[in-house]
C-alpha cells in the first residue's frame, strides 16, 4: 500500500504534485492544522504530515499518530513541533533549512529600510492626502553599523546584503568561527559590545532558553540612543513590553517586527507604538521561497517513506538515497547484534560499545549505532526505532561508544557490539557477506558462522561427545524441526555455543528438558 501523507497547512500545491508523482497518496487540507481536535482525530491514518507554522504538532497529536513516520516542516523553525514527543514515538522531524533563507534575509533588509524611512506610516499618510514631508525624516543606513545576533544561514545572507549596502557589520554568535567571520567580512564581537556599537540590530537565532528575551530592558539600556531593532526570527527573542517602553521613550527610534511572542498576533502590546513597523510573519512568504520549501519537503518526505533516505532531520542522522540501499544489510546486522545482546542481557547496562572495522567503518556509523540500539532496546520497548533509540538509551543512563578501525582480520567488514553491565562484558560480532546477508561470526569471543532466523535457540554448554545427539533427540521427540545448526567452541572439550534455528516456538517444557541435559549451562530462545 502506498504511504499516505497529510498536508495540513497552506503549502504550495507543488508539494501535492511531487507526492503524487512519487506514487504517494496525498490529502491536501490546508486549514486542517488550525483545527486541533479534527487533526487529532484523523492523524492516525497517515504515514507523513507536511506542515508550515500554523499546525501545532503537540504531544496529543503525536500520541494519536499510530502510523506516523515523518513530520516535514516546509520552513526552518520547528518550534511548532513537540520534538521530544516525536522522537520518543520514533517519528522523524525534518525541515528545509535553506529553502527560505534568502527570502527571509531580504525581508529583514526590507524591514530595516521600512523602519529607517518610516515607509508604512509615510505611505498611509500620503494616501490619506496629507503630504507630511517634514514628519518623515529618516535615517541613512550607509556607513552605519549593523549588529547581527545570530550569523547562521539567514544572518550571513543579511550580512552579505548589508555589506553591499555599505554598512559595517558586527556579529554576536558563539558558534561563528573566526575564519567564517573573515570570509563574510563581519567583525565578531561579544553581546555587550554589539549593544554598545550597533545603530541597527537584527536578530537571526532560534528561540532557545539562552536566546529568550535576549533583548530585554537591561539590553536596551546598553544600546545607543536612537537604535533600530529588527526581528524577523522568532517572537520571544525580544521582550515586547521592554521594546514598547523604549519606543515610547524614543530610546529605540524604530523597530521592525515580523514575529511575535504569540501568533497569530491579532493584538499585541507593541501595536500603535511610535516607529513600529509590523508584518504578520511574512519573512518566508515569497512565491519563490514557498515553492522551494514545498518541493524540498515533499522530496525529502517521499525519499524517506519510499527509500529510507533521511535528510535534514532534527532527530536522526542523515542517510542519503544513494547510501540507503548500501546501508540496509548493515542496518539489519547492527539491529540483529543489538537484539541478540539485548535478549541475553538481564542486569542493568552501563555501556554499549560498537566497533566498526573495514569497509563498514567508512559508512554512516551513527545510523548503524542507532540501529544497534534499536535492536538492543526492542525486547524492553516494543515501539523503539532508530529515531527514538539513542534518546531512550541516554534516558536509561546507557553510555554509547562507537569506534572505527581499518580491517583487522579476515572479514572485509566487521561489527562487534559489547554490552557492559554491572556484572560482565558480553560481545557479539557479525559481518555482511557479498550475498548481502548478515551473519553472526562471534559470540562471547567464540567463532561461528550463523545466519539468524526468526526463531533461534541459544545454548551454552561444555563441548562433550554425545551432546549434540541428545539435543537433536529432545527437539525431534518434541516435534521441533531444526532449520539450521551452528556450533562454535573455545577449544576441544571447553566452552561451546550452539545457535539452532528452529521452525516455530519452542515450548517451555522442551526448554526445561534441554536445560537438564548433561553439559548444558544455559538455554534461551531468541526471536528476530
Ligand atoms: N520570519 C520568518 O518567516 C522566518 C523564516 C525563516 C527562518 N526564521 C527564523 O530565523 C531564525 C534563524 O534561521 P537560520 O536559518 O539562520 O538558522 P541557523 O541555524 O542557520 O542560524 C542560527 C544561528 O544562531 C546562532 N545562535 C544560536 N544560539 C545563539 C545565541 N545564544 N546567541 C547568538 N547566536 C546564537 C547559531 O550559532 C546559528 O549560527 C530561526 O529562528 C528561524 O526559525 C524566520
Ligand atoms: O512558513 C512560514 O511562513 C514561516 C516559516 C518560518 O518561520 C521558518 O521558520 O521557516
Amino acid at each position: 500500500m502506498a504511504p499516505r501523507v497529510l498536508i495540513s497547512d497552506k503549502l504550495s500545491p507543488a508539494a501535492v504534485q511531487i507526492f503524487k508523482d512519487r506514487g504517494l497518496e496525498v490529502d491536501f487540507q490546508p486549514d486542517l492544522g488550525k483545527d486541533k481536535e479534527r487533526l487529532a482525530e484523523v492523524i492516525g491514518e497517515y504515514d507523513g504530515l507536511a506542515i508550515r507554522s500554523a499546525t501545532k504538532v503537540t504531544e496529543k497529536i503525536i500520541a494519536n499518530a499510530g502510523r506516523l513516520k515523518v513530520i516535514g516542516r516546509a520552513g526552518i523553525g520547528v518550534d511548532n513541533v513537540d520534538i521530544p514527543a516525536a522522537t520518543a514515538k520514533g517519528v522523524i522531524v525534518m525541515n528545509t533549512p535553506f529553502g527560505n533563507a534568502i527570502t527571509t534575509a531580504e525581508h529583514a533588509i526590507a524591514m530595516m529600510f521600512a523602519a529607517a524611512r518610516q515607509i508604512p506610516a509615510a505611505d498611509a499618510s500620503t494616501q490619506a492626502g496629507k503630504w507630511e514631508k517634514s514628519k518623515f525624516v529618516g535615517t541613512e543606513i550607509t556607513s552605519k553599523t549593523l549588529g547581527l545576533i545570530g550569523c547562521g544561514n539567514i544572518g550571513s545572507i543579511v550580512a552579505e546584503r548589508a555589506i553591499g549596502l555599505k554598512m559595517r557589520v558586527i556579529a554576536f554568535d558563539p558558534f561563528l568561527s573566526a575564519e567564517r567571520a573573515i570570509e563574510l567580512g563581519v567583525e565578531k564581537v561579544d553581546l555587550d559590545e554589539l549593544f554598545r556599537r550597533a545603530d541597527f540590530i537584527t536578530l537571526h537565532t532560534p528561540l532557545t532558553e539562552k536566546t529568550k528575551n535576549i533583548i530585554d530592558s537591561a539590553a536596551i539600556e546598553k544600546m545607543k540612543d536612537g537604535v533600530y531593532i529588527i526581528n524577523c526570527a522568532r517572537g520571544g527573542l525580544v521582550d515586547e513590553g521592554a521594546l514598547r517602553d523604549a519606543l515610547d521613550s524614543g530610546k529605540v527610534k524604530g523597530a521592525a517586527v515580523d514575529v511575535f511572542s504569540s501568533e497569530p498576533a491579532t493584538e499585541n502590546i507593541l501595536f500603535g507604538a511610535p516607529g513600529l513597523v509590523c508584518t504578520p510573519h511574512l519573512g518566508a512568504s515569497t512565491s519563490e521561497a514557498q515553492e522551494n520549501v514545498a518541493l524540498q519537503v515533499a522530496e525529502q518526505m517521499s525519499d524517506y517513506l519510499l527509500k529510507g533516505a533521511v535528510s535534514n532531520a532534527i532527530n536522526m542522522p542523515s542517510i542519503t538515497a544513494e547510501e540507503a540501499p548500501i546501508l540496509t544489510p548493515f542496518v539489519k546486522l547492527a539491529e540483529q547484534l543489538g537484539s541478540f545482546a539485548g535478549q541475553l542481557t538481564e542486569t542493568s547496562v552501563r555501556c554499549i560499545r560498537l566497533e566498526y572495522e573495514g569497509d563498514v567503518a567508512e559508512m554512516n556509523v551513527k545510523a548503524l549505532t542507532a540501529a544497534a540500539l534499536t535492536g538492543f532496546l526492542r525486547p524492553l520497548l516494543q515501539t523503539v526505532n532508530m529515531v527514538s533509540a539513542p534518546v531512550l538509551a541516554r534516558e536509561r543512563g546507557i553510555q554509547v561508544e562507537d569506534v572505527r578501525r581499518e580491517q583487522q582480520g579476515v572479514y572485509e567488514n566487521y561489527i562487534r557490539l559489547t554490552v557492559i553491565t554491572e556484572r560482565q562484558e558480553r560481545s557479539v560480532a557479525g559481518t555482511v557477506f557479498s550475498d548481502g546477508k548478515p551473519r553472526i561470526i562471534q559470540v562471547k569471543g567464540i567463532n561461528m558462522e550463523a545466519e539468524l532466523g526468526s526463531h533461534m535457540l541459544y545454548i551454552t554448554n561444555a563441548d562433550k561427545p554425545g551432546f549434540i545427539g541428545h539435543l537433536g533427540m529432545v527437539l525431534g521427540d518434541s516435534g521441533v524441526n531444526i532449520a539450521t545448526f551452528n556450533l562454535g567452541r573455545t577449544a576441544p572439550g571447553e566452552d561451546a555455543i550452539c545457535l539452532v534455528e528452529v521452525d516455530g516456538d519452542v515450548p517451555a517444557s522442551v526448554l526445561d528438558t534441554i536445560n537438564r541435559l548433561e553439559h548444558v549451562k544455559q538455554v534461551k530462545t531468541l526471536v528476530f
